[in-house]
């Protein structure tokens, strides 16, 4: 009752008027129907992110665009730790020299020119007629304050004339007179470059302005070297047309900008501004998957007496990511060797708290590139499955990544140790992993380097996903040609042949990370049964580590390793049959049917109705409803869910993977309510009929050719024809599945390749005549014309890390894609890396230790990626045995000489 009358008077903080639907938002304890809770600017419907300031509602963008800051350097926004020359702001990794390259700390000297152009101390040459924002360091006690205003006492040197100006300057802004002991100050320092008219805008990492003179001479006293932030304004500053101010101006100023501020249902057009009312407590819970995300907080006012800090990262905002200083932690062991860099365990002084430091061990642009990618990605993210950004460090001119620390280890090595592992634990790793992937994929980010080694395990049994160095963010929908790059033996197909792909190479890589987790086995081909399309062997694996799997579990990896990406089911569809799994497990129940017939059936199409009157359906649901009596159910159960688990004695033993074709039962309809029906092969029920493919003339295009064959008896073949993608099979079969006689023989589809022009468009030789930049970049690169591809497969760090040797990344010569990676907002970019091949007639000459070669492979025919069904006949042709060497030379991932056990072994 209590409840009903709590829902009868809630009111949509909004619009005001009661909320009557079911469905309604709860966030700042309030709530709001579903269609009022918009951003106030850009009237868009919220989600799961939004921002709130003074009642107003925004979007993320929005926000930004009213209060955040951008990155001066790439533009973007800056939403962890900032690094700022006066009222600018920078990603810590975008402050960098424009000449030398090195990253700046927080406390190296530097001079923002025109606020565009960053210099460190050492490359700074700027004249007296630019805009230009200093950080200068002066030696202890060179600078001394006088507490008299106005009083100014210049000493003997030949600086005099200048430092007097400087100090007048210092005085206009500080309030105060700091006298210049010139005789002490080393013209390195920079503190000779002041010019009268400078302002002092912080005083070691402090805003100046308003600050108490007797801070500034505590300061000023201090034994350390004093650090000041100096902004030089020439009489006329030359400011850039077009150059951004770093706040970018309220979007409710800009002409033709929507206003929407929260509105009374049914008031006219102009609506009303109106702050939202606040409850002492919340009167529904939140919205489970609602976060709140706060705004900036504002600069922090230094408190009388305190020493400020020293560093401008820090002194700007108490964020939880934060830039550290080298001497802010304690290094500790070596945790291991990446292909770019070595990560150590390091403690924070001051909290004890334990990190992880990623150190680049090699300081090419490569190597920068991938961590600045993996710093870019992390900062973005916060889920309990995704290993968590702690934070940046500067050290010699280098930028280090700070995570989490993950005490368990990695997945790989769990598997590979002795200690045993229930099922209820194998399924709750796979879910962290599904649950992690998902998040990213729900950020559009890929991670595209999905692996054992890159899944750590917590000491309390969870599991995190890390390794974002090849991780990237997608803009828009569909497949695209991006940069083959990972490790080949969780690559998916599709990336294996330089095609085109999207988040399902994730779930490709995922499908054998659960291969390994359920046999406890390598992805190594040597190990993980590999078929030559760079599929699994299903019923190899079924034979060899699936006795005692449930299965669920290995039926779903088969899922998500299916050869074609339509087939493999999405993250958040994976993650919850996965939960079900583990509660049933943790319960030690049998998983229950119904899970099992829907991970089989995801992504099948509908089978043709048997001309008995026998119907399947998907799921349960289709169950109730069912037509009257006389048609019958479709729901296809394995036998193993309804007969006993045990064989009668009398009965052959059957190996799991017969299992899939012993006799089973259907349910069906029958006058008084539903049988079970015992069937010979159920295989019948869960596969349709296999069609035969007429004649070598047939026209199925490759690319549809994965997605055909079962589905589409149910479909009256004349559809089929009429669309043209079933003029291949024998007319046959299509009688069998009716409605043939309808369609005139003969009848060719005009329709027969829709998306051949569009195919040929974006072929890579074609492709680049569109994109000019990209086209030129590959010319100049490769001088042939840009027909080359390259990647590069690593040699291994360590015999022990044989992985290692098959990682592929972008060529170092792919650096403009490889950048197109890291920052594909960028504006005015390409975003799809330009496909390269290598001329066959220059490989050898080419092929350095460190570098493959790649030529285009015929697209295999559809016949070979059609992936081998447990439930069918088995194949007669033999799979041709894969093994590690051959698996990465059918690849084309070849190693050059002398390195790598494939190598080794030639
Ligand atoms: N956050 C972490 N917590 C615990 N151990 C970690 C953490 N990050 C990395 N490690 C360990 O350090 C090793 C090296 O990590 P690193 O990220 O440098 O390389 P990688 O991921 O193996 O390879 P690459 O850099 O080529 O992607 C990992 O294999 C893992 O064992």
């Amino acid at each position: 009752m209590e409840g009903s009358h709590a829902k009868e008077t809630l009111n949509c903080a909004s619009c005001l008027n009661t909320i009557a639907d079911d469905e309604y938002v709860s966030a700042l304890g309030q709530d709001w129907h579903k269609e009022c809770f918009r951003c106030s600017d850009c009237d868009a419907p919220l989600g799961a992110w939004y921002l709130e300031t003074d009642g107003m509602l925004f979007c993320r963008r929005d926000y930004w665009a009213r209060f955040g800051d951008s990155c001066q350097r790439c533009r973007q926004l800056v939403s962890g730790p900032v690094m700022a020359a006066g009222e600018h702001r920078f990603h810590p990794e975008c402050f960098a020299c424009d000449a030398c390259g090195a990253h700046l700390d927080d406390t190296e000297p530097y001079a923002l020119v025109d606020r565009c152009r960053l210099y460190c101390g050492a490359c700074d040459d700027s004249g007296a007629d630019a805009h230009t924002i200093r950080l200068l360091r002066a030696p202890p006690h060179a600078l001394q304050l006088r507490a008299a205003p106005g009083a100014l006492l210049v000493h003997r040197g030949r600086c005099a004339d200048k430092l007097r100006g400087a100090a007048r300057a210092l005085l206009r802004a500080v309030r105060a007179c700091l006298l210049l002991a010139c005789r002490r100050i080393d013209p390195a320092c920079g503190a000779l470059a002041l010019c009268a008219g400078d302002r002092v805008l912080e005083v070691d990492g402090a805003p100046a302005a308003g600050r108490p003179p007797p801070d500034v001479q505590r300061a000023l006293a201090g034994a350390g070297p004093v650090q000041l932030t100096v902004e030089h304004t020439p009489d006329t500053v030359t400011v850039r047309p077009g150059a951004p101010s770093a706040r970018p101006a309220a979007a409710a100023q800009e002409p033709g900008r929507r206003e929407r501020l929260f509105k009374r249902k049914g008031a006219d057009g102009g609506g009303k501004a109106r702050p939202l009312k606040r409850r002492q407590a919340p009167r529904s819970p939140p919205l489970a998957d609602k976060e709140r995300s706060s705004s900036l907080p504002r600069l922090p006012d230094c408190a009388a007496g305190e020493e400020p800090a020293l560093s401008r990262a820090r002194s700007l905002r108490a964020a939880p990511h934060e830039a550290f200083r080298a001497a802010d932690l304690v290094q500790g062991e070596l945790l291991g060797t990446g292909f770019f860099g070595q990560a150590y365990k390091v403690t924070v002084r001051a909290t004890g708290e334990e990190m992880v430091l990623k150190q680049l061990f090699r300081a090419d642009a490569a190597a920068q590139r991938s961590l600045l990618r993996e710093v870019g990605v992390l900062r973005s993210l916060r889920h309990r499955c995704v290993l968590r950004f702690c934070g940046v460090l500067y050290r010699e001119g280098r930028l280090h990544l700070l995570t989490e620390y993950v005490a368990g280890g990695t997945l790989h090595a769990l598997l590979r140790a002795g200690a045993p592992l229930g099922w209820a634990r194998r399924a709750r790793l796979a879910r962290d992993v599904a649950a992690g992937v998902r998040y990213l994929h729900a950020r559009r980010v890929l991670h595209r380097d999905l692996n054992s080694h890159n899944c750590l395990v917590r000491a309390g049994g969870g599991l995190v996903v890390a390794d974002f160095g090849l991780a990237r963010v997608v803009r828009g929908g569909g497949r695209r040609r991006y940069t083959v790059v990972g490790n080949p033996y969780w690559m998916a197909p599709e990336m294996m042949r330089g095609g085109a792909y999207d988040e399902k190479v994730d779930v490709f890589s995922f499908g054998i990370v659960l291969c390994e987790i359920i046999g406890r086995v390598s992805a190594d081909p040597d190990e993980l049964p590999r078929r030559a399309d760079f599929g699994l062997n299903e019923r190899a694996f079924v034979d060899r580590f699936c006795a005692a799997c449930p299965e669920p579990l290995y039926r779903l990896a088969f899922r998500a390793c299916d050869l074609d990406p339509d087939a493999r089911p999405p993250f958040e569809v994976i993650e919850p049959w996965l939960q079900a799994l583990v509660l049933h497990l943790a319960r030690a129940q049998e998983p229950p049917p119904a899970l099992l017939a829907h991970i089989l059936q995801y992504g099948r199409r509908q089978p043709a109705p048997p001309p008995a009157g026998v119907v399947k359906s998907q799921s349960n649901a289709a169950l109730g409803a069912a037509p009257a009596a006389g048609r019958a159910l479709g729901k296809c159960v394995s036998a193993s869910h309804l007969a006993p688990r045990r064989a009668p004695a009398a009965a052959p033993r059957l190996s799991r993977s017969t299992h899939a074709l012993a006799p089973g039962y259907i349910l069906r309809a029958g006058a008084g309510g539903i049988d079970i029906t015992r069937v010979d092969d159920i295989s019948e029920w869960l596969e349709p009929a296999p069609l035969r493919r007429s004649s070598p003339a047939a026209r199925l295009d490759a690319s549809d050719s994965s997605s055909d064959g079962d589905a589409d008896c149910a479909a009256p073949f004349a559809d089929a024809l009429r669309r043209g993608r079933r003029a291949g099979y024998d007319l046959v079969d299509a009688e069998a599945a009716g409605g043939v006689g309808d369609v005139p023989e003969g009848v060719e589809p005009k329709t027969e390749k829709p998306n051949f022009f569009a195919k040929k468009l974006l072929s890579p030789k074609l492709s680049r005549l569109f994109r000019a930049s990209a086209g030129r970049r590959a010319a100049a690169a490769d001088g042939d014309g840009g027909e080359r591809s390259r990647f590069f497969v690593g040699r291994p760090t360590a015999p022990a890390a044989p992985r290692s040797a098959y990682r592929v990344r972008p060529a170092d010569d792919d650096a403009a894609d490889a950048d197109g990676d890291a920052r594909p907002t960028r504006a005015g970019q390409s975003l799809t890396p330009t496909f390269r091949r290598r001329l066959p007639a220059e490989r050898a000459a080419g092929a350095d230790v460190r570098h493959s070669c790649r030529e285009r492979r015929p697209e295999p025919r559809a016949a070979e990626q059609k992936p081998l069904e447990l439930g069918a006949e088995p194949a007669k042709k033999r799979e041709p045995a894969i093994s590690r060497s051959n698996y990465v030379k059918m690849a084309n991932l070849r190693i050059g000489p002398g390195r790598g056990p494939a190598a080794a072994r030639s």
